[in-house]
């Protein structure tokens, strides 16, 4: 059997060199007397069609206190039932995590605060390369968005450099004590996956070099859309890197895919959603898939999410782990690739479904 490995374009640097200038949704959603949106911002069907509103399948929920516990029985039971939801869903919340109730509403008042500041102060940080380590924008590209997403983002890089800002005051010490405890929990699931695959429990940490991780902050702000069912907050997307741990506001929107339908994902109160990316998929050798999800929007009240990505090292190279390897029933699926050259071409392209990972699967020929 002979296998080829596709071409992964380069980015283009149209973004670097003349992007588009920017209104940010908020901006316009508080516009005086906005009863419909604009065509930019139109979907040509009904993108909120599909949704199942209840689902008689039941979200997996991962008890973190048992995943660490030092009874060795309870902490296998649960790297079973994290393998399980790694397998089946790609998709599971995090309950007894240790993280304050106190801490995750300072974050999310903390973002509100940030995109209540005056569009003035946020310019400083527009139009940036997707891989400097702050960025404020809308939508998900607009220098190649063809519809623009009801959404506006902050992206910070904060492992491992921590980077932040200095104002809202206040916003960088409550990202670094947020951030490091999601880094932690984040590396500890990290641990109960590699076992769930029947690796070394660090060697997730270890060949990706996780002790230099990148870690983003993705803060976004879903204000109130007077025509949601034509709007979209994100389209549907996988997430670049291994984990992603999110928090919201009281307001629901976030959809999942399974099995081919989309769910509404109702939160249990003081829990982390948790979602795997491309980079599982890829070391897993496509065991564990990435998820795809998205956001819809909803005209009564702001949403905020912060979603916290961990990935590799940006200089690691990311190939599917050797040991779940065997030429005849299980050859590499995905070609290695730097995560840094993946993450800035899924970040340069349009936001499409796996897009990104699909140009480095191995065609079977
Ligand atoms: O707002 C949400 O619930 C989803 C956010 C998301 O998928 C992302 O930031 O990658
Ligand atoms: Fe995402």
């Amino acid at each position: 059997m002979a296998a080829t490995a596709p071409f992964f374009p380069k980015t283009s640097t149209a973004s670097i060199t003349n992007p588009p200038k920017m209104t940010s949704v908020k901006k316009l959603a508080e516009s005086r007397g906005l009863a419909s949106i604009p065509p930019v911002y139109t979907f040509p069907s009904n993108p909120q069609d599909e949704a199942s509103s209840e689902s008689e399948e039941t979200i997996p929920t991962i008890d973190f206190s048992l995943l660490t516990s030092s009874d060795p029985n309870q902490r296998s039971k649960m790297i079973q039932e994290l393998g399980k939801a790694c397998q089946e869903w790609g998709f599971f919340m995090v309950i007894n995590h240790g993280v304050s109730e106190v801490m995750t509403k300072e974050i999310i008042d903390a973002v509100k605060e940030f995109f209540d500041l005056p569009e003035e102060e946020k310019q400083e940080f527009q139009e940036k390369h997707v891989l400097d380590p702050i960025r404020y924008g809308t939508s998900f590209n607009i220098s190649v968005d063809k519809v623009l997403c009801w959404r506006d983002f902050l992206k910070v890089f904060v492992h491992p450099e921590f980077h932040s800002l200095n104002n809202p005051p206040g916003f960088s010490d409550t990202t670094l004590a947020y951030s490091e405890q999601v880094l932690k929990l984040t590396r500890e699931l990290l641990r109960g996956i590699s076992a769930s695959l029947g690796l070394e429990d660090n060697y997730i940490d270890k060949a990706l070099n996780l002790e230099k991780g990148l870690q983003i902050l993705v803060a976004n702000f879903y204000p109130p859309c007077p025509q949601p069912e034509l709007a979209m907050g994100m389209l549907p997307h996988s997430d670049h890197g291994l984990l992603t741990i999110l928090i919201q506001n009281e307001i629901g929107g976030l959809q999942v895919q399974h099995k081919g339908r989309w769910i509404n994902v109702n939160v249990i109160p003081n829990s982390f959603l948790v979602n795997t990316g491309d980079h599982i998929e890829i070391l897993s050798n496509g065991k564990y898939k990435s998820i795809l999800h998205r956001a819809v929007v909803n005209n009564r009240a702001p949403r905020i999410s912060i979603a916290m990505p961990l990935g590799p090292a940006l200089n690691a190279i990311v190939r599917p782990a050797p040991k779940l390897l065997d030429n005849q029933n299980n050859p590499p699926a995905y070609i290695a690739m730097k995560y840094k050259d993946y993450l800035e071409a899924q970040q340069s392209s349009i936001l499409d479904g796996k897009s990104s990972l699909d140009r480095v699967k191995i065609k079977m020929v």
